[in-house]
């Protein structure tokens, strides 16, 4: 295996009495879109800002493409992109000119020209910051983060308030920018962005990793229970449920029987990955016909769930960190 462009061991940092990030490890291989994945206040931005030599570290080390960035921040200034939340420009000022701005900055930067083509952004080149709408400044960001030339960038919420169409161009983007051979760390508290776009990832929680690995590998990593949902008007709902009650009881396949809230009618059936071949003949032979038959996928907030006992959710209340990292 190639040498990590990225390698961070045991990291820790504290705000006062608080643990921010407890004992964080991973490594990050050339080429990668790697996420770090978690809720609010779980600790991404505080890992990446002291990866970038922003923060200074209480304990750990991290290596980019070799380099201490504790140490030496200065030397992976030009290794390292860096596009944080909520960036702030003064709003007179146009596209064209900031990159120029920034690419002074550097000592081999990229062509501005080329990165306002990349990041679909060439015809706003005129355009003032304050008239740009979120996407086109989220856009402008990762262009302020690749204008370096750098080898690894780092883009931290980056669709957080964008709507769902802005957000699935600025998911074509990234893996553009990907495709160009920037090795890019995504900073997410959205599952469905970091398993649509990473190729591997950590999910933090608490300031610790609770889960590494592809997208694919921690859902298939999961127990194999599957579940079945049906969905039945309210003529036969009654009956089915039923039906499906008994067919519990009955069938080593079948291991439990709830009604969604939310949909009424929606009875979904979990059990072994056969389940499916124990619902369906129940209900032809009790000429139960649903109105609709899904199975549930499984995601990452899945993996979550499994991981920390609690349902994602990304907004969610701030845990309490005692000094050692655990929830209060
Ligand atoms: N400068 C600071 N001083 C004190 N506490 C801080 C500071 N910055 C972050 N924290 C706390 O450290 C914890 C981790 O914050 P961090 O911003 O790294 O989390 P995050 O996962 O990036 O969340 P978010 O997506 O909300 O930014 C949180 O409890 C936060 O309140």
């Amino acid at each position: 295996m190639a040498d990590p462009v990225v390698e961070v061991t045991h990291l820790r940092k504290t705000y006062g009495d608080k643990v921010a990030v407890d004992d964080v490890s991973f490594t990050v291989q050339p080429g990668e879109i790697f996420g770090i994945l978690g809720p609010n206040g779980a600790g991404k931005t505080t890992t990446v800002e002291t990866l970038a030599g922003l923060r200074h570290a209480d304990g750990g080390t991290v290596t980019v493409l070799g380099h201490d960035t504790q140490r030496d921040p200065a030397a992976v200034k030009d290794l390292l992109g860096v596009q944080l939340q909520e960036a702030t420009l003064h709003d007179k000022i146009t596209v064209g000119e900031v990159l120029h701005l920034f690419a002074g900055f550097y000592s081999r930067p990229a062509d501005p020209g080329e990165l306002l083509d990349l990041l679909d952004l060439t015809e706003h080149t005129d355009k003032q910051f304050g008239r740009l709408s979120g996407g086109q400044k989220q856009r402008l960001s990762i262009a302020l983060a690749l204008v370096g030339n750098p080898e690894v960038a780092i883009l931290d919420e980056l669709t957080t308030g964008l709507d769902p169409q802005a957000r699935r161009s600025t998911w074509e983007l990234v893996e553009r920018v990907r495709a160009t051979g920037v090795t890019i760390l995504l900073v997410t508290h959205f599952m469905d962005e970091a398993e649509r776009l990473c190729d591997r990832l950590v999910v933090i929680d608490a300031g610790r990793v609770v889960a590494e690995g592809t997208p694919a590998g921690l859902i298939d990593g999961l127990d194999d229970e599957r579940t079945v949902v049906v969905r039945f008007g309210a003529d036969d709902a009654g009956r089915a449920r039923q039906r499906l009650d008994r067919l519990a009881a009955e069938h080593h396949d079948v291991v439990r029987v709830e009604e969604l809230d939310g949909t009424p009618g929606e009875i979904a059936v979990s059990g072994t990955p056969r389940v499916l071949f124990a619902v369906v003949p129940a209900l032809a032979e009790a000429d139960l016909v649903p109105e609709d038959v899904r199975t549930v996928t499984r995601t990452l907030e899945d993996v979550f769930l499994a991981v920390t006992g609690r349902t994602y959710a990304p907004q969610e209340p701030e845990p309490e960190l005692t000094t050692e990292g655990v929830r209060s």
